[in-house]
This record gives structure tokens, sequence and C-alpha cells, in this order.
């Protein structure tokens, strides 16, 4: 066996340290690696890791503490072996209370900043469906490795949602225009070839810890550069991206909730939301 090989293998056996997020909660899990310095942060909300209030919140201080804490890169992962994240909570749009509604919104605004110019590099272990939001917080990273046999995309205007600009911008900057405006018309869930084959995911990994080691020797090829150059031309690369959301948040909040609760968004989501009941009763 080569010894680069060893050494990656070496890497996944490796002993991680638990740093948990400050707050308390499981909703998210921290580990650094000690030898290599990268934290694997894991959502870990059952049973399928959508995305309400509390979880946005936990996984925006998680990804701050990481920086914070110094790690050398950043592996976003599910404790889920099915499902990666199945993106919004449903519940927090369906006939919202409105302090709820603005908080949640908000939430999502900052975590996507957050993840999306994150200073650390950053790479995602999909180990599961990454659906909707699932698949924005997979593209706000710099790298996706996904095991086989999952689905990943928006499918939004499949159920009657026109999707917010930073949404829209997220699936943007990994696709070529033409493909990111085809597939979400259609509202297409892509195979893992198909997102291969339009560079949606950058690896296929044959298992969590394999996607974990491809992750890890990403955010090592960055070993050599100086972490602040690095992070400042990242921010530069992406600050047209973020241009909307950074001057006008409310603005971007208000058009989000005239929107969510619009009769015709809701009596979709209603339909919705009981057609995914029913169906996990099957
Ligand atoms: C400005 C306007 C903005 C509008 C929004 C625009 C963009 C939209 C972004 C979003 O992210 S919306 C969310 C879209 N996500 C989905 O549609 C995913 C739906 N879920 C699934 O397809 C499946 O659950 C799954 C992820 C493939 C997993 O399947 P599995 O068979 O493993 O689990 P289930 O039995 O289906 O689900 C278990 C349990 O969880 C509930 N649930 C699943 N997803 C959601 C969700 N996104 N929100 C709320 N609840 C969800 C599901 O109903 C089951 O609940 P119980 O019946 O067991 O209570």
């Amino acid at each position: 066996m080569l010894r680069s090989q060893t050494k990656l293998m070496d890497l996944g056996r490796r002993l991680c340290r638990s740093i948990g997020n400050n707050n308390g909660s499981n909703l998210t899990m921290v580990e650094v690696d000690d030898k290599t310095g990268i934290a694997t942060l894991t959502l870990n909300k059952p049973p399928v890791n959508s995305c309400n209030l509390e979880l946005l919140l936990d996984l925006n201080e998680s990804i701050k503490q990481i920086e914070r804490n110094g790690s050398r890169g950043l592996i976003l992962t599910s404790s889920n072996d099915k499902v990666f994240s199945s993106g919004l909570d449903l519940n927090e749009l369906h006939q919202p209370n409105q302090d709820r509604l603005i908080a949640f919104w908000r939430a999502l605004q900052d975590m996507w900043l957050s993840l999306f110019l994150s200073r650390v590099p950053t790479a995602a272990a999909i180990n599961g469906h990454a659906i909707a939001v699932g698949c924005v917080l997979a593209t706000a990273c710099e790298y996706r490795v996904m095991l086989p046999g999952f689905s990943i995309g928006i499918h939004a205007t499949k159920f009657g949602y026109v999707v917010p600009p930073f949404i829209l911008i997220s699936y943007l900057s990994v696709l070529p225009r033409y493909i990111a405006e085809r597939a979400l018309l259609q509202g297409k869930l892509f195979s893992i070839d198909e997102a291969l084959h339009v560079n949606l995911i950058d690896e296929v990994a044959d298992g969590k810890s394999d996607a974990i080691i491809k992750c890890a020797k990403f955010i090592g090829s960055f070993a050599k550069t100086q972490p602040d150059a690095r992070a400042l031309t990242k921010r530069q690369t992406r600050a047209q991206d973020v241009q909307l959301l950074i001057k006008d948040p409310e603005g971007q909040l208000r058009e989000s909730l005239e929107y969510i609760n619009t009769p015709f968004f809701q009596q979709g989501l209603e339909v919705y939301l009981a057609k995914l009941k029913s169906k996990s009763k099957e």
C-alpha cells in the first residue's frame, strides 16, 4: 500500500476531541481531529435534520465556534445514515407565529452567510439525501463528497415555491447558469451520477468515513496557503453573491415573509405537508 494511502487511513481512525458548541444542545455536534485540526460538524436533529429555528441557531453558533477555536477546516455531515438534511422544517412555514417566523428566517439568512463566507476551508460529506435547503447547506461549502443511492437538489417549484435569491445564488455558485436554471425550473433532484456529471458534487465516496477522508484531503490541499490571505480571497471571490443579503437583510427578510404569508403559499404547503405525512405512514 502506498504511504499516502496509509496516512489517509490513519486519518480516518484518529481520535477526535468533542468541543460541543457552548449552548448544551445536541442538535449539532463538533469534534476536532487533534492531529489535523479539522473540525467535523455533524447535523443531529432526528428524524431527518429538518432545519427549524433551533437547528439553524445551533448550526450558526457551531460554525462560528469552529472559526474561533482556530480549526483548520470544517467538514459538514449528518448523524443520520440516510438523510444529510431534508431542508427547511416545513412546520416553521405553515401557519406561522409571526415573531417566530421572523426569527427563523433571520437565522436562516445568518447561518447561510456564516457558512458561505466561512474563513476556514469547508467541505460537505453528504451521507444521505440533501433536499432543498439540505442541498443549499452542501453548496455553501467549497467541496462536496457524496455517497451513492441518495438524491440532491432543490425541487421547490414542484410544490409551488419560488426560491429566494440567496438560494438561487447558492446553486449558481456551483452550477453553470443554464444547468441551474433548468434544474430549478424542473424541480430536479439529481441522482449521484447526474450530480457528478454536472459537478454539483466533486467526488463519490463508498461510505461516510471515506467521504470524511476525501473532504479532509481537500482541506489539506490548502496547507501551504496563508490562512488570512486564503480567507480574504474567498470573501472577495464570493462578495458579489452575498451583496444583496449583506446590504439589505431586512428587505430580503420582508420579501420572503410576505410570500410565505400568502394564501397561495399556505394552501400549497398544506397539501404538501399532508402528502409527506401520509407517505411516512405508508
Ligand atoms: C420565500 C419562500 C420560501 C419558500 C421556501 C423555498 C425553498 C424551500 C426550501 C426547503 O428546504 S423546503 C423543505 C423541502 N424538503 C422536502 O420537501 C423534504 C421532504 N422530505 C422527504 O422527502 C423525506 O422525508 C426524506 C428527506 C427523503 C426522508 O425520507 P424518510 O422516508 O427517511 O423519512 P420520512 O418518513 O419521509 O420523514 C420522517 C418524518 O419527518 C417529517 N419530515 C420530513 N421532511 C420534513 C421537512 N422538510 N419538514 C418537516 N417535516 C419533515 C415527515 O413528515 C415524517 O414525519 P412523521 O410523519 O413521522 O411525523
